[in-house]
């Protein structure tokens, strides 16, 4: 990929020079969006090779303004990099933003975009939003699982116990199948048949949906489209997908019919993701079908499984780099658990300053901080410039976390610094976005934090970490990757004392 990138780069760089020599570019009198200088055919991707997108996007932010204009091949797109552009765009012209592009993963694993992240604005998705508020993601929703968090987080406890005491484990790989069990207990209940090859199909979708692929900056030429290798790759993995799940649905519809049999009715409480969903459908409530039912599911665990898993390893990796926060965090729970056997999700609410560290990660550490591409849906203006439909809209969060206007010390890791702090998951004046903002923000912001707090309170306080070989915490590698969610590129592997 990379040679062939280069390769097209030299031929575009010889294309553009020969271009420039026999033309003359015609005075345009249109007010045109600050951009860094492009080349034909790849427009500003060479700007981009070799860095991770989000940290290439800022430099070029900071370079050219917090409103930017891209050219990704022949995707435009625009740039927001600053809490008043975010604020500008997300509010003013938050309608106009609020579809989203076309993509491989969106036609393919979403059954043809039937899901709630990547279906385009409209009725269907308002009706799925309102699922997803009023029943799916409620707050009631998200604390009737409380004991599938309890258990599980025990479970891992129990797991590093057995391991052993001074043996390096691998705490990324533990973290992201507590996450995964989570979710697929609350959305299937007893644990599935097939759980291993669904976690692997998970990731492999995960991994998918971040990959570059030409049909992707290329839309328009139909042989990347029908032949792209990221095509056939998805094709692969709805089809086992499809299987795995289509039996999990036939399963729970018997059981339902068993239960009706038996007068046995769930109590809204007891039901699971799916049970919701069919409940729905049966009722008519919304007309859903069996696909849209598969669709919505698998969002939970593509929007709900990396996110919470990288931020618990981000969290555990910037403890490990902040002594004194590490400590603090330690002190906070020894005294909120002293006499207690087991850690319960409602104490973790009131921790105080664990809840400072998970904010502070997600400032730095935002898992989507590119967010998830809006596409424009109508011309716009906006301050004057003129944006044409189908424009991409890019809302570098990783930008405005960090933006020195609004951050003291934006680069360090500092929890402290929510303290006294009104700032939610939503920052007042749009400074702070690991959850987007808007009509196609995060609905899953509970059960994500939940899913965050209770595993990282159960790591940090049963265990004492360090790294092994006697390599000093500070020495921990913080290389990121990009992918569906910025991860760490290598696993936090840890030396667990008790
Ligand atoms: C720490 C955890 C999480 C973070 C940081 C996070 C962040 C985000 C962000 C930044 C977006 C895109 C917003 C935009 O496009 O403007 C998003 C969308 C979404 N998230 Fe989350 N998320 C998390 C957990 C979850 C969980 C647990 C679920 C559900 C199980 C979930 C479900 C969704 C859905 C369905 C969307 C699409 C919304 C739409 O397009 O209307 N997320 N999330």
């Amino acid at each position: 990929m990379e040679v062939s990138l280069i390769t097209s780069i030299v031929l575009a760089t010889i294309v553009f020079l020969l271009y420039k020599l026999t033309t003359r570019s015609p005075t345009s009198t249109k007010k045109r969006l600050p951009e860094p200088w492009r080349l034909p055919l790849i427009g500003h991707m060479h700007h981009l090779i070799g860095t991770l997108p989000h940290r290439g996007v800022t430099d070029l932010a900071r370079k050219h303004g917090a409103l930017m204009h891209l050219k990704l091949g022949e995707v435009s797109a625009i740039v927001v990099s600053s809490p008043k552009w975010a604020k500008e765009i997300l509010t003013t012209y938050d309608i106009p933003f609020a579809n989203r592009p076309h993509s491989l993963p969106g036609e393919i694993i979403a059954y043809h975009y039937t899901d709630i992240v990547l279906a385009p604005y409209g009725e269907y998705w308002r009706q799925l939003r309102k699922i997803c508020t009023l029943e799916l993601l409620s707050v009631k929703k998200v604390k009737s699982f409380q004991s599938i968090r309890e258990e599980e987080c025990w479970n891992l406890v129990q797991e590093i116990k057995d391991w052993g005491s001074g043996r390096p484990i691998n705490l990324s790989e533990k973290i992201f199948k507590l996450v995964a069990t989570v979710l697929s207990r609350s959305a299937f209940g007893r644990g599935i048949k097939d759980q291993k090859e669904f976690t692997e199909l998970v990731k492999e979708i995960l991994r998918e949906s971040g990959g570059f692929d030409p049909s992707d900056i290329y839309p328009s030429i139909n042989f990347l489209q029908r032949f792209s290798r990221k095509r056939v790759k998805l094709n692969g993995i709805r089809h086992s997908l499809d299987n795995i799940i289509g039996n999990l649905v036939s399963e729970q519809k018997l059981q339902q019919v068993n239960n009706t049999n038996h007068a046995t009715k769930l109590s809204n409480k007891n039901e699971t993701l799916l049970d919701v969903l069919l409940r729905i459908k049966e009722t008519n409530e919304y007309p859903l079908t069996d696909d849209n039912i598969k669709a919505i599911v698998l969002d939970m665990f593509g929007a709900g499984t990396d996110t919470s898993s990288a931020t618990v390893e981000w969290a555990i990796s910037e403890l490990l780099r902040c002594p004194r926060a590490m400590e603090k965090l330690q002190a906070e729970l020894r005294q909120a658990f002293k006499g207690k056997e087991r850690i319960k999700d409602d104490d973790v609410q009131n921790l105080t300053y664990l809840n400072l560290v998970v904010r502070e990660t997600l400032r730095l550490h935002p898992p989507l901080p590119l967010v998830i591409p809006h596409e424009c849906r109508e011309p716009v203006n906006v301050a004057g410039y003129d944006v044409a439909s189908n424009t991409k809209l890019i809302v570098n969060v990783f930008a405005i976390n960090r933006d020195p206007e609004y951050w003291k010390d934006a680069e360090t890791f500092n929890p402290e610094r929510f303290e006294n702090s009104s700032t939610t998951v939503m920052g007042a004046d749009y400074e702070y976005l690991p959850f987007g903002a808007g009509r196609r923000m995060c609905p899953g912001a509970a059960l994500g934090l939940a899913n965050v707090q209770l595993p990282l309170a159960h790591i940090m306080h049963y265990f004492k970490w360090k790294l092994p070989n006697g390599a000093s915490n500070d020495q921990l590698d913080m290389t990121e990757v990009f992918g569906s969610t910025v991860q760490r590129k290598n696993g936090l592997v840890l030396v667990p004392s008790f």
